[in-house]
């Protein structure tokens, strides 16, 4: 994690190089806000204002809880909240409820939690939402984790069905719950977006620049890559927040999708 005051020297090149065609590759960017402390999320944020998309995870909202998120919108970011909330429907109803009142745009539930949860879920969303004057947020469906490969997927779990007709699978459940997308591996994008259209958000972790460490990591592309099979938003943590030069690494995920765009 690198010092607030190493991003805040390097902000002038980052605001040179991202002038106004680089908005929209920072629309499609959440950075995953993993491997610091509440303070140095912030710090992070606020020192790199092209960023416009934030994820809070479990490790950030255990240790900093509704206020980190509070804070970060405070600072005009916008808040994807990945809890990954699986659990009966009841339970993820009121976790949604809640969620929902943080002003996250974009929260997490398992696919595998099934229609009822689903629904229950995207219920109470809408419904919190609506009742503290904030716009609904979008409840995205985590399919299979990226960091599962085929091979011990079904060794472990039993479960003998390719990823690619499993993964469609938990989407379209998803769907037809009314959960508005999924988040996946950028390598099942293409065969998503085939069979849901926008504005069915297809959200993808997974991403790794050309040459940057898988680490946990299994189903992996490019984000321009990525972005050309569909996807809607990329989610990228350690290639930026691990990199010598995160504001640079940042910077340089932008210009790929601003080439992809081009
Ligand atoms: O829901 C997620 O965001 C998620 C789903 C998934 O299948 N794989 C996955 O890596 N993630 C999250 O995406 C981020 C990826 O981080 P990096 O591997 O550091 O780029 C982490 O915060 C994960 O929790």
């Amino acid at each position: 994690m690198p010092s607030p005051c190493r991003l805040e020297d390097a902000l002038p090149n980052l605001q040179a190089s991202c002038q106004r065609p680089l908005l929209e590759p920072s629309d499609q960017i959440i950075v995953a806000l993993d491997g610091m402390a509440p303070e140095q999320a912030m710090a992070f944020a606020s020192a790199v204002p092209a960023l416009r998309w934030v994820k809070v995870g479990l490790e950030l909202f255990v240790a900093g809880g509704p206020a980190v998120v509070q804070q970060l919108r405070d600072q005009g970011k916008r808040v994807f909240l990945d809890l990954k909330f699986h659990d009966i429907p009841a339970t993820m109803a009121g976790a949604c409820r809640s969620a929902a009142r943080l002003g996250a745009e974009l929260i997490t539930v398992h696919a595998s939690a099934g229609s009822v949860a689903l629904g229950a879920a995207q219920a109470a969303a809408l419904e919190s939402a609506a009742a503290v004057g904030l716009s609904a947020p979008t409840l995205l469906a985590v399919t299979v984790l990226t960091s599962w490969e085929q091979a011990r997927f079904a060794s472990e779990l039993a479960i003998e069905e390719p990823l690619s007709t499993y993964v469609p699978r938990l989407a379209q459940l998803a769907a037809a719950a009314g959960i508005g997308g999924c988040v996946c591996s950028p390598l099942e994008v293409a065969a998503l977006r085939a069979a849901h259209q926008e504005p069915f958000a297809l959200v993808t972790p997974g991403i790794r620049p050309a040459g940057a460490a898988l680490g946990d990591q299994q189903r992996v592309l490019t984000p321009a890559q990525a972005v050309a099979a569909g996807a809607s938003q990329l989610v990228i943590g350690r290639p930026i927040t691990a990199a010598p030069d995160p504001v640079a690494a940042f910077a340089a995920c932008c210009r790929e999708l601003l080439g992809h765009h081009a």
